[in-house]
């Protein structure tokens, strides 16, 4: 199980600080959208850049447009993209095709999928799903995403991500799921003492760790 830190709502000098701080105990960076939305594509260099050792994700949730928003992320480092998988469909196929072309790799983002679509998704076996529970969910409803997770026989045999709210207390939930990736933002990225969140949680996750 691979730990994806979620770098959102924050300065980009902060996240360069938080990721410093944490950097042994976490295997993947991401870009986080806010991020990305109020500093641009220099985010995802910048980041690149710090931290060339660590395979970084650019959560662009792309919608549409995808062959400019690929070309821009990935020219500027990003290893990883995000698609949203409720996006047209020609849209996640052009995201899958120019990370192919790069031999980068798509993150489909399952956020508010119906099951009537995940079908047409799962035809997409070289990408990675993410199941994931939005901020306004966690916030305005108290959701998290180890507590009620959909699609999960689905993503039996696939590479599959988990986001949204993942804490200490839903971490022998996500856990027993056994994600390929759990992304972890606000539990390290808030916390008072970061180094110490980000170790305790790595050590809860590698009492199990079965792969990576
Ligand atoms: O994708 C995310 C969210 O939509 C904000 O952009 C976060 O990366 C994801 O939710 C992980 O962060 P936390 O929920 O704070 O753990």
């Amino acid at each position: 199980m691979y730990i994806q830190l979620a770098l959102d709502r924050m300065t980009m000098d902060e996240a360069i600080h938080v990721t410093e701080e944490v950097y042994h105990e976490i295997d993947w960076i991401e870009v986080g959208t806010s991020l990305i939305k109020e500093y641009g594509v220099q985010s995802i260099e910048r980041l690149k850049k710090e931290f060339p050792n660590k395979l970084l994700v650019a959560d662009m949730k792309t919608m549409d447009n995808a062959a400019y928003e690929c070309q821009m992320c990935f020219e500027a480092g990003a290893d990883i993209m995000t698609a949203m998988g409720v996006a047209p469909n020609i849209t996640v196929k052009t995201c899958l095709d120019e990370a192919k072309k790069r031999k980068k790799r798509v993150m489909i983002d399952l956020l508010n999928v119906h099951e009537t679509l995940l079908p047409s998704l799962l035809e997409y076996k070289e990408a990675i799903f993410c199941l994931h529970v939005s901020k306004d969910e966690q916030e305005l409803f108290g959701f998290n995403a180890a507590r009620f997770p959909m699609f999960l026989e689905e993503m039996q045999g696939r590479t599959w991500a988990i986001a949204g709210g993942i804490s200490l207390d839903s971490l022998d939930m996500v856990k027993q799921l056994q994600p390929y990736v759990v992304i972890i933002g606000s539990a390290i990225t808030k916390a008072e003492n970061k180094q110490k969140a980000a170790q305790t949680l790595k050590q809860a996750i590698f009492a199990r760790r079965s792969h990576g």
